[in-house]
């Protein structure tokens, strides 16, 4: 498996283009391209369900975010592919629909349709990385909570590497305090799949604002999203949660209570 970012095509066709870097390994554009593929190999972004969005909190301007377009296969995207908007006013600031004719063989790209769901976090939880997956651990426990609009768990060692979030009582935004302890529950909203993705945008919205103590909310027989700060925190609060989602599937099947103490 190669961790390296793609950018032959873009080279061989020498892009003049303010928005990419390829010779930066940490730019978003690339890192869509590198973590898309590490996803892949974890199941979870195949047959191009999934993705991942990158907000430049690092850049010039941090209101830049970077999405890749739509029904494309996530292991084979390449940087100069990527659509920019701008967080503020959703303007878009690059197309890949622009570059040579030799780079898009006249194929019409369109922006991935998780973009709103995606914006969603950058504005309302100020993320710095969002990322879908259609991992079957997520899929298989909104099944084995079919009756449940939430999903919990306590008292597993890996609980401590996702962020304890609280609500600034002066600026009422969410942010992290640290992180969670063994001992609490953790608590993921479950929400209704729609048949298309951009009608999940008002209860994805709805569950962030009613659960300020969550960085990811589970779509029923679909997946997960999960954001965090930056595209690094949203990466280990991803694994973390899916090895969680992976052993409350098993524990559920094996009728272990998911919270001590409890018998859910
Ligand atoms: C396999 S189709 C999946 C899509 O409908 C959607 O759920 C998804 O995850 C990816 O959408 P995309 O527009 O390709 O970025
Ligand atoms: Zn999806």
């Amino acid at each position: 498996m190669s961790s390296c970012f793609c950018k032959s095509e873009a080279q061989k066709v020498k892009l003049d283009d303010k928005y990419l870097n390829l010779e930066d390994p940490n730019h978003p554009a690339n890192l869509i391209c590198e973590l898309c593929r590490l996803f892949y190999d974890n199941n979870w972004v195949t047959g191009t369900g999934g993705g991942i969005s990158i907000r430049d909190v690092k850049g010039a301007n941090p209101n830049v975010v970077y999405i890749a377009p739509s029904g494309i296969q996530k292991e084979r995207l390449q940087p100069w592919e990527m659509f920019v908007v701008d967080r503020r006013n959703e303007q878009l600031l690059r197309t890949p629909n622009e570059c040579p004719e030799e780079l898009t063989k006249k194929y019409k790209y369109k922006p991935s349709a998780c973009t709103p769901l995606f914006m969603s976090c950058y504005t309302l939880r100020d993320a710095g990385a969002c990322i879908h997956t259609h991992s079957q651990n997520a899929v298989m426990t909104t099944l084995l909570y079919e009756d449940k609009v939430e999903f919990s768990m306590s008292h597993i060692e890996q609980i401590k590497a996702l962020p304890r979030l609280a609500i600034n009582p002066e600026t009422k935004v969410v942010e992290k305090v640290g992180s969670m302890d063994y001992h609490d529950t953790l608590v993921i909203p479950i929400i209704e799949n729609t048949p298309y993705e951009e009608d999940l945008t008002d209860s994805l919205q709805e569950a962030i604002k009613n659960y300020p103590g969550t960085t990811a909310v589970l779509v029923r027989r679909h997946g997960i999203y999960v954001w965090g700060e930056d595209v690094w925190k949203a990466k280990v609060y991803n694994e973390a949660l899916d090895y969680l989602l992976e052993l409350a599937v098993k524990m559920k099947l094996a009728g272990i209570p998911l919270v001590r103490g409890t018998s859910e």
